[in-house]
């Protein structure tokens, strides 16, 4: 067994959050003779809230996890159905326990601000001891921590949203679950690119404070009309990015459609109404800066063609609007 002290710097070495999951795993299967631990996913679907096992461990030893989406997930379960748990997160607690003969478990949230994501819980034959459980809340919090630091490194100051230093990991794990590319019908990932129409009259007209308060406002409405599969980034300035993932181009359209009609129709505090232009692009075959140019040609062909509406650029080729207009030079794209 090796020293507590070693397995924390070794958790504390990794830079991803499901790989440090796994981490903080192996380190407490380390610290007893437990039957299993996971760790566990906390999401909300329709208004409700469920959890999941996103990463466990198999006959006390080998670390699995999860290959589905958590509302895809076939393990996922309402978080009622743990009462102890449930209590424990409605109470902001920091553990909660069930004994059972021959069967006992601990259960530890994993809390950001007053927000638990996450959930450790560790299952063992014997009754956990005072030191024992000690000794667990430790590695939780140093988790719990460095979990936070790893996230706000990867979040925008302003909005909350994904930055766009994580972008690029985060479109390769996207582009690694997508495969071949799919046929016309089939779900498969799409990157929208999204920008605020005339946002420079809204500073100059109401001061930068407000032009702030409209991003965040933006970031929310965003934040709230996506899976929790999907990804929105803020990119800097106006301009955000989401990737839609496991969508059909008709429902990716859709939803685009839904978001730019949603923030048309937002009254903005003082400020009153906003557009905005969005365009996207397949992500398959493509790297990351060849998609996103993509998706760009489709917003500046949206922004030089009356704004406050979605292209795709699939479209915009096909019908060879958008080379017709590189050839010609008659719009500048960028
Ligand atoms: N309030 C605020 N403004 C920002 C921030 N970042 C960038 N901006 C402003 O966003 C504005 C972007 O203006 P432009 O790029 O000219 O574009 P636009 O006025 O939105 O016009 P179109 O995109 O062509 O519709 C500039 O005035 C920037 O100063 C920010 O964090 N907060």
């Amino acid at each position: 067994m090796k020293p507590l002290l070693q397995n924390l710097a070794e958790m504390t070495a990794h830079r991803d959050h499901l790989r440090l999951e796994v981490s903080v795993l192996s380190t407490l299967l380390q610290q007893g003779r437990m039957l299993e631990v996971r760790a566990l996913e906390l999401f909300t679907q329709s208004g409700e809230a469920w959890l999941r096992p996103r990463s466990w461990s198999q006959d006390g030893g080998e670390l699995l996890s999860s290959p589905h989406e958590p509302s895809a997930d076939p393990q996922a379960v309402p978080l009622a159905s743990v009462p102890e748990l449930a209590q424990c997160i409605a109470g902001k607690g920091r553990d909660a326990v069930r004994d059972e003969p021959g069967r006992h478990t601990l259960w530890l949230p994993v809390w950001q601000g007053d927000h638990a994501h996450a959930c450790l819980e560790i299952t063992q034959a014997q009754p956990f001891k005072r030191r024992q459980r000690d000794l667990i809340t430790g590695v939780c919090m140093v988790y719990q921590n460095y979990q936070n630091l790893l996230d706000y490194s990867e979040r925008d100051a302003l909005t909350g949203l994904l930055n766009r230093k994580t972008f690029d990991e985060q479109f390769s794990r996207y582009r690694n679950t997508a495969g071949q590319a799919p046929g016309l019908d089939e779900p498969c990932q799409w990157l929208a690119v999204m920008d605020i129409d005339h946002f420079k009259q809204v500073n100059d007209r109401f001061g930068h404070l407000y032009g702030d308060e409209v991003l965040i406002l933006v970031a929310n409405r965003l934040r709230g009309m996506f899976r929790t599969e999907d990804r929105v980034f803020r990119f800097g300035g106006e301009e955000f990015v989401v990737l839609l993932r496991s969508t059909t181009l008709a429902q990716a359209r859709v939803a685009l459609e839904r978001l730019r009609t949603a923030i048309a129709l937002h009254e903005f505090p003082q400020v009153g109404h906003i557009t905005v232009s969005v365009g996207f692009a397949a992500t398959h075959g493509g790297t990351p800066v060849e998609v996103l140019g993509n998706a760009d040609q489709a917003l500046y062909y949206a922004k030089g063609h009356g704004r406050n509406q979605v292209r795709f650029h699939g479209d915009l080729v096909d019908s060879g609007a958008l080379a017709r207009k590189v050839e010609h030079d008659e719009v500048e794209l960028f």
